[in-house]
């Protein structure tokens, strides 16, 4: 057997000889020969290695977005690998009660389509970063490479590809997990917010939302068409989004209103909280990473940034710029401290109908309200926020719902008292319900709930009357007040001196 050394030494002396034919070669054969015998070089290497290699990477562009490509090969590998490879990874998905498989980083697994064998690996790379760090953060590179035979590439790049495409769609639809993120602090030493997940299995539905059925007819068909609509926005040459708007007092069923269409939708919930979004670039990074089929929810928009404020604080901010004309300092250290202004509301108005708003599409951002009079008229315009709902307090045909829901009846003696009170008195959704609440399953438990919501109704009737009585009262007294001054005011004017002695006499006294 050839010893190392002996073995190094030769293939030093091999690659000498190699580079030096080449040198020889290069400069004294003419130009042409030259091309042609690279020609014979390639056809000959390509007879000793005929396989082809292509790479799909994880992300396109730079980082910016998930692959398609990728992640339906994902899905379409797990279905081969959990037969084919030794190392598999395992995932929960559909109602966290089935295992997905799928192969191990650096394995490798055969497939075949009409008789062309061919072989899949999965691979990743791993490039630390430069910075100076105590957790230097690791910049990992996923890829999947495919080999086949350089006879095939017809096939493969013709119909085999196209075929694992679909095939990875319709795994992913099937085994659809459907997800609720939100944007939390990133890990390790990243402090920039980034998407993490949760399954999302919220239980409403259309059909056990309290409203009024008419409102939801309108919505879900509204929906449909938004979800069909892919050509129809193509050909109007819109992005594929639609904003919602949902106002109401609190309670009366904004949250669970987003639940519904994402279960009618069969969409995932991106749930983005704004206040902890740095600025505009982290807003708009968050929002190009979202994905197809998804509602976007901003909850309480009216909170979660202070937008009007920002748009005046911007004009005072021209002002103050023109005034500090000659004190470039002074200008410097307001600007700091401006710095804190977070997202803004053109930041925010940018993503939802600006040039990125277009990046990927089939996506509803939902803004809810509890206070819409409060929300700049440019965030909520037409076009914008395509439609307005308003969530309202339970009338009678909210309650039948919710008692088919709660109590499982569909009539009883008491909802035409029930009915009348209703009408009479603002009562949520989410109070009534809480009423109807089962707590034993006892025959007559059913119309004990209707029974106390009789008399919460009636509480909340005799509380909004105090309510309205002192309100006019205290009305009344300040119309009193008023009155009261400006016949002093006009005494004053019609004779000054008399009216100062009053005035003085009252202070002496
Ligand atoms: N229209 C409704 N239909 C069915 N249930 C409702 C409805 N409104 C409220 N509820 C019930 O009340 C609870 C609170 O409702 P929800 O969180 O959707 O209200 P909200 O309008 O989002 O309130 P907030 O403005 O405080 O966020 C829900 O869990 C749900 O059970
Ligand atoms: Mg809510």
């Amino acid at each position: 057997m050839m010893l190392k050394g002996e073995l190094w030494s030769n293939l030093g002396s091999t690659m000498a000889a190699i580079m030096f034919v080449y040198a020889m070669f290069r400069q004294y054969f003419p130009p042409q020969l030259q091309d042609y015998i690279f020609q014979y070089g390639k056809k000959l290497s390509n007879f000793m290695y005929p396989y082809i290699h292509i790479t799909f990477d994880e992300f396109t562009g730079e980082k910016i977005k998930k692959s398609e490509a990728f992640s339906a090969i994902q899905n379409y590998l797990s279905d081969k690998s959990s037969a084919n490879a030794k190392r598999l990874k395992a995932d929960v998905v559909k109602d966290s009660q089935s295992l997905v498989l799928s192969m191990d980083y650096n394995e490798e697994i055969t497939d075949e389509f009409n008789g062309v064998k061919l072989w899949w690996s999965a691979n990743r790379t791993t490039t630390k970063t430069q910075q100076f760090s105590f957790y230097p953060a690791a910049d990992e590179k996923r890829f999947y490479t495919l080999k086949f035979h350089n006879r095939h590439r017809e096939v493969i790049t013709g119909t085999y590809l196209s075929h694992v495409l679909k095939q990875g769609k319709a795994i992913a639809a099937n085994n659809r997990q459907r997800k609720l993120y939100s944007n939390g602090a990133g890990q390790g030493n990243r402090s920039s917010t980034t998407w993490t997940h949760v399954a999302f299995e919220h239980p409403a539905t259309f059909d056990t939302l309290a409203m009024d059925e008419k409102k939801i007819r309108e919505i879900k068909k509204d929906l449909v068409t938004f979800s069909n609509g892919k050509e129809y926005y193509a050909k109007i040459g819109k992005a594929w989004k639609r904003g919602y708007l949902l106002y109401g007092p609190p309670g009366t069923g904004k949250s669970t209103m987003v639940a519904a269409m994402a279960n009618f939708l069969n969409y995932d919930v991106y749930d983005l909280e704004l206040t902890t979004v740095k600025n505009n670039v982290e807003l708009r990074r968050l929002l190009i990473e979202t994905s197809n089929k998804s509602i976007i929810v901003i909850e309480d928009i009216d909170c979660s940034l202070d937008l009007t404020g920002q748009r005046e604080e911007k004009k005072k901010k021209k002002k103050d710029d023109k005034n500090e004309g000659g004190d470039p300092i002074g200008a410097m250290s307001k600007n700091e401290e401006r710095k804190e202004s977070e997202v803004t509301l053109s930041g925010l108005l940018n993503f939802i109908d600006g040039i990125w708003s277009a990046c990927g599409g089939e996506r509803i951002i939902v803004f809810t309200t509890n206070h819409v009079e409060k929300l700049d008229p440019a965030l909520i315009r037409r076009g914008r926020m395509d439609k307005h709902i308003e969530m309202s307090y339970c009338r009678f045909e909210a309650f039948k719902v919710l008692a088919k829901n709660y109590l499982d009846i569909d009539s009883h003696p008491l909802f035409e008292e029930i009915g009348n009170l209703l009408e009479e008195t603002d009562m949520t959704p989410a109070d009534v319900a809480e009423n109807l609440m089962l707590t034993s399953d006892d025959d007559e438990e059913g119309e004990t709930c209707l029974k106390n919501l009789i008399e919460a109704l009636k509480a909340a009737k005799g509380e909004a009357k105090k309510k309205a009585e002192d309100y006019h009262a205290r009305l009344e007294a300040e119309k009193e007040e008023k009155e009261k001054e400006q016949t002093v005011e006009d005494n004053v004017r019609r004779d000054p001196i008399s009216a100062k002695q009053v005035k003085d006499n009252e202070i002496i006294l």
